[in-house]
């Protein structure tokens, strides 16, 4: 039998990781949690093929790395964006290694009523980066996943194609609701990321809530269209969303009125409703993206 290795890379995944600065004794703390995963490709076929690890960076390496750079990397390390290029310009400086992928969850804490050292972890969404470096190329790849939000009205859906199997009652008012998961690929890495990711998180939320859908599509479309106009280095942002079906409960037959107002809220099946929003049909950031992301 004969057979050739394709492709392949390695590295230490879910280094989760948190780091406290707290150089200046007068001022309050501050903290950033990651949960930081590092990918490797190069010249690993001799590693496959003949077991001859010469050319391995070790995978405790890499989390040693990443645990150090968390102080070595200085203020790099207060925003993902820049702690990830911090790693993948180290990495890539290793001379077997002609690809770097840093992927990372970071996790939001909010101080706590004030205080200069307690912190309550914000669960509202999870922020995420994906780094992918070459010797001569890098792309950042900003998102953030599980933010649900939620609208009582100013949602329809109706018009749609029927056949056979269309059972769905079309509606002029619904509840619309969603867990937003996206990611948005950067022009260029001299981006304040901090202010960048605030500006798109805050378009997302704004355009969800002010602009009147006629389908979860059309919501995807206007966030899209908001996170554009505000975030002028994203050249175009992914979006995958469920629809969180809320079902009217019909309370007739207990001669209860419902007007929109008691709600099953199911959890499967979902509708699960994608799409890219871009500044124009030149645009190519597929390589940016990690393809072993669930999304
Ligand atoms: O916003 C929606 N988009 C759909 O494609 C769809 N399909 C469906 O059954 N309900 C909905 N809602």
């Amino acid at each position: 039998m004969s057979y050739v290795l394709g492709h392949n890379q390695y590295g230490k995944a879910e280094v989760h990781v948190v780091r406290v600065f707290r150089d200046d004794p007068e001022a309050p703390h501050d903290l950033v949690d990651y949960n930081v995963s590092v990918s490797l490709t190069g010249d690993f076929t001799e590693a496959h093929t003949t077991g001859d690890q010469a050319k391995v960076l070790t995978t405790d390496a890499c989390k040693n790395t990443v645990n150090s750079f968390a102080k070595e990397a200085g203020d790099a390390v207060r925003e993902p964006e820049s702690f990830a290029l911090a790693l993948a310009d180290h990495f890539i400086e290793v001379p077997q290694v002609s690809g770097v992928r840093i992927s990372v969850e970071a996790f939001p804490w909010d101080r706590a009523h004030g205080n200069p050292h307690a912190f309550v972890k914000n669960g509202d969404y999870v922020r995420t980066v994906t780094v992918t470096r070459t010797a001569d190329d890098t792309s950042v790849v900003s998102g953030l996943k599980e933010l649900t939000v939620l609208k009582t009205t100013d949602s329809e859906f109706h018009g749609y194609y029927q056949d056979r199997y269309t059972t769905l009652q079309p509606t002029n008012d619904r509840i619309m609701a969603t867990a937003v998961t996206a990611q948005w690929a950067h022009e260029g890495r001299d981006v304040q990321w901090g202010a960048s990711f605030d500006a798109v998180k805050d378009a997302i939320t704004s355009s969800f809530a002010a602009a009147y859908s006629y389908a979860l599509q059309h919501t995807l479309w206007e966030m899209g269209g908001a996170v554009l106009d505000a975030a002028p280095s994203v050249a175009e942002i992914r979006f995958s969303c469920p629809n969180k079906h809320h079902f009217v409960i019909d309370l007739s037959p207990f001669g209860v009125e419902n007007n929109y107002e008691v709600h099953h809220a199911d959890d499967r099946p979902y509708g699960l409703i994608e799409a890219t929003i871009k500044r124009s049909e030149d645009v190519d950031k597929s390589s940016a993206y990690d393809p072993g992301q669930a999304w």
